[in-house]
């Protein structure tokens, strides 16, 4: 999917909100446990139930590996049901992948050409020539982890590196890399100081921004500084969604949650010019 085609779908739905598809077994309503794939199961349900109210999904792939084949087949059951009822829906794989060239196109083989994701997540740590092969797809969108959400990102993101904090120089010298507008990057809602700044050496990519619900982001907070002319934020919530019932009534109770966040989006948007 295009920028353009991702804005439009905002617009319409007045949303930019991602659900997080972090789908665990121990969490899920007990009745799924059942029938044959308690996994796509869970995904479908909460997918039809919210798929008006969000613009884009994010199955954590580590939550698909830890249940081994039958896990990886539910992954590849859930986008193809994605891709194939709702084309109009983007889509991301939280996968945080990255390696030497060689191995990179492995994986922007496997998420972009095999899946047909339109978006992956990839740890920029191991530089220019890990992140290339994923750039190189055309259409498709390579999410660079930038300012995490985690307590960690202090450990080394904001320490300064020559004068600049490493987070920041992610952001810029990615900015000169081959097919760098086929860039997004992650920063947590957890970091909402850090917007302002971000916003100056990054004024138009999307930035993924998770941490809102279980992690206690604020989304105003975000927005103040994150939003931008094509409004330029994805905001992920897994947890507070998909979890907030273990009930039969599941999919209600999230679809319930995502209309809060949404109706909070839209109440933004009018405000905001785009
Ligand atoms: O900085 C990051 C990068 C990725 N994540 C992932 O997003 C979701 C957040 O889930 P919640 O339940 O809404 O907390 C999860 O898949 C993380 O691995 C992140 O949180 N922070």
């Amino acid at each position: 999917m295009t920028t353009k085609e991702l804005v439009e779908q905002i617009r319409k739905k007045q949303s930019f909100l991602c659900i997080g598809l972090d789908t665990n077994l121990d969490k899920i309503p007990s009745h799924l446990l059942d029938g044959p794939d308690p996994i796509f199961a869970f995904n479908k349900a909460i997918i039809e139930a919210t798929q008006h109210l969000a613009v884009a999904y994010k199955p954590n792939v580590a939550f698909y590996e830890a249940y081994g084949l039958e896990g990886w087949q539910a992954l590849q059951k859930t986008i193809e049901y994605l891709n194939k009822n709702y084309p109009e829906i983007y889509t991301i794989a939280d996968a945080k992948r990255g390696d030497i060239g060689n191995t990179s196109a492995r994986y922007a083989k496997t998420f972009f050409s095999d899946l047909s994701f339109d978006s992956v997540t990839v740890a920029p740590y191991m530089g220019e020539d890990s992140v290339v092969p994923f750039l190189e797809f055309e259409n498709k969108h390579t999410i660079l982890l930038a300012l995490t959400s985690n307590r960690g990102a202090f450990d080394f993101q904001t320490q300064i590196v020559n004068g600049s904090a490493l987070y920041k120089k992610v952001i810029q010298t990615s900015q000169t890399w081959k097919n760098h507008r086929n860039l997004m990057y992650v920063v947590g809602a957890t970091k909402a100081e850090y917007f302002k700044e971000i916003r100056e050496i990054a004024p138009n990519n999307f930035l993924l921004v998770p941490g809102i619900g279980a992690q206690g982001g604020n989304l105003q907070e975000v927005c103040k500084y994150g939003l931008n002319e094509n409004v330029g934020l994805l905001i992920n919530s897994s947890r507070s969604i998909i979890y907030a019932s273990a009930e039969a009534n599941f999919a209600d109770a999230a679809a319930k949650k995502a209309g809060e966040l949404q109706q909070q989006m839209a109440s933004i948007l009018e405000k905001h010019e785009f």
